[in-house]
C-alpha cells in the first residue's frame, strides 16, 4: 500500500449546510500535500473528519488503510494533528508540554526521554525547554506546536495553516522540518494560505464552496485548460508604475483579469486583442508567461463563480 491519506466521496453536512462535497483524492506515502482554498471552504473540517473526530455524513476515507470511522480511535493515536489554535498549555513549560504530549500518547520513562531528546533537537527549540509557553513568540510556538503534534512519532502529520502569521525565517525553518521528516517518509497534508508555500508541495488540491475543483502538481495546474481559456494568453506587463497603469488596464477591451505580483503585473488577455493592448501601451514590455498557482487559483474561482450565476 502506497497511500497514506484517502478519500472517497467524503461528504460532512452540519444540518441543512453542506461543509465538505463528495470529495475524493489519495496522498502517497511520504507526500507533503498542499490543501488550498478560501476562508470556510472545509479544509479544516476534512482533516477533523480523516483524523477520526468527525464522522462523515456520507462517504468516507482511510489512514494508511485504517477506515477513518471504524478505526477512528487507532487512527487518533497514530495521526499527528497541529490545529490552527495549536493546542499549546500557554503556562507551562515547553519541557512541560512535550512531556504532556507524551503522556497523552502513553509514551512514558525513558521511550518518552529519548522522544523528547530527538523532538528538540529536530525543532531546535532546547534553548527555551524551562520557557512557558505563553512567553515564545509566534515562530517559536509553532515548532512547540510541530514538536507535540510528532511526540509519538507518527507517520502521518496534518498540519492546518501551520505557518499563519509568522515571519519568513520562520517559515523557511518550518519548511526545513516537513522536508526533513518527509525524506524519513512521513506523509504531511498541509493547510495554508500562502502560494509559495503550496508551490514547495509535492501536490496541490484547491477546494472551493466545500468542493476540491483542482487537483495536482503546480506544473499539472498551471497547465489546467480551465486556467487558460481558450481565445486567452497569460502576459507579465513590465512598466515603471505598475499601481497606475492597473486602474487603465482593467478598463481596456480584452482584459479579462489583472492584478499586481511585485513590480509587475499579471494579465489575462484576449490573443486578438493582444496586438492592440501592444499598441497602447507602448511604454509598457509585455511578455507571455505561465500562470501563477495564484493566477490558476482567481481564474477557477471566477470560472465557478460565472457558471454558477
Ligand atoms: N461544527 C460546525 N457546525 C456548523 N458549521 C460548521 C462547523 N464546523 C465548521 N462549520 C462550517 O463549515 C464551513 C467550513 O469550515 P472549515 O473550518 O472547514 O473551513 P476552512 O476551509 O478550514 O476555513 P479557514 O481557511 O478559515 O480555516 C464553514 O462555513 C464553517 O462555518
Amino acid at each position: 500500500m502506497t497511500e497514506a491519506i484517502t478519500a472517497d466521496r467524503l461528504t460532512i453536512r452540519f444540518g441543512s449546510f453542506t461543509a465538505v462535497n463528495d470529495v475524493s483524492f489519495a496522498v502517497r506515502k511520504g507526500e507533503i500535500f498542499g490543501f488550498l482554498g478560501p476562508n470556510g471552504s472545509g479544509k479544516t473540517t476534512i482533516i477533523k473528519a480523516l483524523c477520526g473526530l468527525l464522522k462523515p455524513s456520507s462517504g468516507g476515507g482511510t489512514i494508511l488503510g485504517m477506515d477513518v470511522v471504524k478505526d477512528a480511535p487507532e487512527i487518533k493515536r497514530r495521526v499527528g494533528y497541529m490545529s490552527q489554535k495549536f493546542g499549546l498549555y500557554e503556562d507551562l513549560t515547553v519541557g512541560e508540554n512535550i512531556a504532556f504530549y507524551a503522556g497523552v500518547y502513553g509514551i512514558s520513562g525513558t521511550a518518552a526521554e529519548q522522544r523528547k531528546k530527538e523532538v528538540l533537537d529536530l525543532t531546535g527549540i532546547e534553548k527555551y525547554l524551562d520557557r512557558r509557553a505563553g512567553q515564545l513568540s509566534g515562530g517559536w510556538k509553532q515548532r512547540l506546536a510541530l514538536a507535540c503534534a510528532i511526540i509519538h512519532s507518527p507517520e502521518v502529520v496534518f498540519l492546518d495553516e501551520p505557518t499563519a502569521g509568522i515571519d519568513p525565517v520562520a517559515r523557511r525553518a518550518l519548511w526545513d522540518l516537513l522536508f526533513r521528516l518527509s525524506g524519513e517518509g512521513v506523509t504531511f497534508f498541509v493547510t495554508t494560505h500562502y502560494m509559495d508555500e503550496a508551490e514547495r508541495c509535492g501536490r496541490v488540491g484547491y477546494i472551493y464552496l466545500s468542493k476540491l475543483v483542482a487537483l495536482g502538481t503546480v506544473h499539472e495546474l498551471q497547465k489546467l485548460p480551465e486556467a487558460n481559456p481558450d481565445g486567452t494568453t497569460r502576459v507579465q506587463i513590465a512598466t515603471d508604475n505598475a499601481s497606475a497603469l492597473l486602474g487603465r488596464l482593467r478598463q481596456m477591451r480584452g482584459v479579462r483579469e489583472a492584478t499586481i505580483f511585485g513590480q509587475f503585473i499579471h494579465a489575462l488577455v484576449e490573443v486578438d486583442k493582444l496586438e492592440e493592448l501592444r499598441g497602447r501601451l507602448t511604454e509598457a514590455q509585455i511578455e507571455p508567461i505561465v500562470p501563477s498557482l495564484e493566477d490558476v487559483f482567481v481564474t477557477l474561482t471566477y470560472k465557478i463563480q460565472e457558471t454558477s450565476q
